[in-house]
């Protein structure tokens, strides 16, 4: 998957570049990154990327300028590296929520090019002309779009093929039933006087696989009951909730 970035902080994305599954990805060229700093279109001698808002008030904006030019260059290096025209994201507070439906919907797209915010944001007019959609992290103030954008580019990566070995994939594919994770447990098998439950120790692989099943289930009931709304589950499912559920409430 091809990914342009426009962001004055290029060097921030070393975060995913050069680390874990994403900087595999990058060294086996599963996904390709390039980055546009805006300060590299600035004409002026302070190579100026920020401007005045009009009606005052305080904080700066995105210089126009230097922000467009930087947007139309990964553009053109979109199609010419891939053959189709990126979808253009701007990550703002104003944004669609993503969650991992978005994700998946961003990762089967065409390739992107992801702008990343600084000051207080962009020009208005330039999301109308430039931007095709937003899309937010979280309801939390931040510096910039670069974390966000990171967050994105990680999720979505993690969906491309050969991105995830073999073995990470059997693991996404537990993420990714969209429940929360049962407990996990490692060695010793005593912390604090805290014991392993004892069906983990038992070598009874279809007792392990419901047990952490009714856990996932029950977990997500207990914390985010919103992810089970409008989901189906199987009878073998409802019946292990049930019996959290009873256990829970005794
Ligand atoms: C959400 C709420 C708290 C109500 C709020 C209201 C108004 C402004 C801000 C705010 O954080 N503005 C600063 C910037 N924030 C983000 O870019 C950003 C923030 C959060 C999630 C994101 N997902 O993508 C990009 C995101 C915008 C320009 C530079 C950084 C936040």
């Amino acid at each position: 998957m091809w990914i342009g970035v426009v962001s004055l902080f290029p060097e921030m994305f070393e975060a995913i570049t050069r680390h874990g599954v994403t900087g595999r990805a990058v060294e086996k060229r599963r996904i390709a990154l390039e980055f546009w700093n805006p300060r590299d279109y600035a004409a002026d001698r302070h190579r100026t990327v920020d401007d005045r808002p009009y009606g005052g008030g305080p904080g700066m904006l995105m210089k126009v300028e230097t922000l467009r030019a930087a947007i139309h260059a990964a553009r053109e290096r979109a199609e010419q590296a891939t053959g189709q025209r990126p979808k253009v994201i701007y990550l703002s507070p104003q944004g669609r929520r993503l969650d991992q439906a978005g994700v998946k919907e961003l990762a089967s797209g065409p390739p992107l090019v992801v702008v990343a915010g600084r000051y207080e944001g962009i020009d208005e007019r330039v999301v109308e002309a430039d931007i095709d959609e937003e899309w937010s992290i979280g309801d939390y103030v931040l510096s910039g779009g670069e974390l966000p954008a990171m967050v994105l580019i990680d999720a979505a990566a993690r969906l491309i093929p050969g991105v995830l070995g073999h073995q990470d994939s059997a693991v996404e594919d537990s993420f990714n039933d969209g429940l929360l994770d049962c407990p996990h447990y490692t060695r010793p098998e005593e912390i604090d006087e805290r014991c392993v439950p004892e069906v983990l120790l038992s070598g009874n692989h279809g007792a392990i696989r419901r047990w952490r099943l009714k856990q996932s289930l029950g977990r997500t009931w207990l914390r985010r009951p919103d992810l089970l709304e409008g989901r189906m589950l199987s009878k073998e499912q409802r019946q292990l909730l049930a019996e959290f559920i009873e256990e829970h409430a005794l």
